[in-house]
């Protein structure tokens, strides 16, 4: 049967698995970089797993606050979710295993594959920061002054985290000498799913731990960030056990050209042999840059990529040095760069 009589479910086999968030913030820009990569497919109404055209992948697409579990229990090979979430899921992952080791209860069911995912390379987008925030009139100033407090939050496990250690640090005990979940925490931590930020004005909550990235949100709502528990932006994921390394491998370094592609242009001009020195430092290149002669006795022509946040200044430098016929040029894609 060939794979598009199949349904989805069924033609999974011999596919790596690629989770990208379904919806929210990160969904967009993921898919961006899918079709940067060449990753070819059709999503059909409603369904959360999609046929990859050109290469063996399954993209499944889900919340980006459950990918972490799906990649860290080795039932996907690959994802992309923030670094906010994967540290979240990670904290709760911590807080079970003391649970367990705490009731003497040890699982007897040894996992089939190494648990946990890894880091394979930062995105470039989705960059936020998980922030203690409460009401900008109040009388709270630090995340101590919270202690024994309503706390309003989607994060609890990083929440737990965060306060178990101000209460260690309150009483004058190292946090890293105990263990954090073996003690009560006097701090309360309250779950919510959404709309954390009204949870001061309605009184269910004295402060709340939820993401930043403009800070409109928070500064509507009257709050102000008092501490930072986590610097995000979206990052790729693996499992430590995929089915397929090599084409994990592929996929990155294709993600990884295209990230490269959107954070550099290509910047060529002309200059007198006497100044490449100069030029050299102006525009070094992600190694080095590539010179070739002209046809003019004493000139070369320069090409070097330049991070694209910082070209202004550099054109402006290389009209001091002497630069001329400077072009900037959009790089469309980039590999072993
Ligand atoms: N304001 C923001 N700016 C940039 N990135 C954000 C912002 N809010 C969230 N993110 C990033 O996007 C991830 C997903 O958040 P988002 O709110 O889009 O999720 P969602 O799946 O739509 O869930 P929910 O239904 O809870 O909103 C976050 O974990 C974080 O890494
Ligand atoms: O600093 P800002 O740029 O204002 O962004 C921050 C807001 O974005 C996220 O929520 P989102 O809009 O995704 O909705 P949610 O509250 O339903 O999670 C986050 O939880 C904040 O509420």
């Amino acid at each position: 049967m060939a794979d598009d009589e199949l349904t989805p479910l069924q033609s999974l086999e011999g596919r790596l698995l690629f989770a990208v968030p379904k919806k929210g913030r990160l969904l967009q820009a993921s898919l961006n970089l899918l079709e940067g990569a060449d990753i070819q497919f059709k999503r059909e109404n409603r369904l959360d797993i999609a046929l990859v055209k050109n290469l063996p992948i399954a993209l499944v697409f889900l919340p980006a606050a459950d990918i972490p579990t799906f990649v860290g229990e080795g039932r996907v090979d690959l994802g992309i979710t923030g670094l906010d979430q994967v540290q979240e899921h990670d904290a709760g992952v911590r807080e079970l295993a003391r649970a367990r080791r705490m009731s003497g209860e040890f699982s007897h069911e040894e996992p089939t594959k190494p648990q946990g995912c890894e880091t394979v390379m930062e995105l470039g987008f989705g960059a936020c920061r998980l922030q203690v925030q409460v009401p900008a009139k109040g009388e709270y100033a630090t995340g101590q002054d919270l202690i024994g407090k309503n706390i309003g939050t989607s994060f609890v496990h990083l929440a737990q985290e965060y306060f178990a250690r101000l209460e260690l640090e309150k009483e004058g005990v190292a946090p890293d000498t105990v263990d954090l979940a073996s003690r009560k925490l006097r701090t309360k931590i309250i779950e919510l799913s959404g709309s954390v930020e009204a949870a001061c004005a309605l009184g269910v909550a004295d402060g709340i731990v939820d993401l930043v990235e403009s800070g409109e949100t928070m500064k509507a709502a009257g709050l102000k960030a008092i501490d930072t528990v986590v610097d995000s932006s979206a990052i790729l994921i693996k499992s430590k056990a995929p089915s397929n390394p090599a084409m994990v491998d592929l996929i990155a370094a294709r993600i990884g050209g295209v990230i490269t592609a959107q954070k550099y242009v290509l910047c060529q001009y002309n200059i007198a042999r006497t100044s490449l020195p100069d030029a050299t430092r102006v525009t070094p290149g992600k190694r080095a840059p590539t010179v070739t002669s002209l046809e003019e006795d004493g000139w070369v022509a320069v090409s070097s990529m330049v991070e694209k946040k910082k070209i202004a200044p550099v054109m402006d430098e290389l009209m001091r040095i002497g630069a001329t016929d400077i072009l900037v040029l959009d790089i469309h894609n980039t590999r072993g760069s």
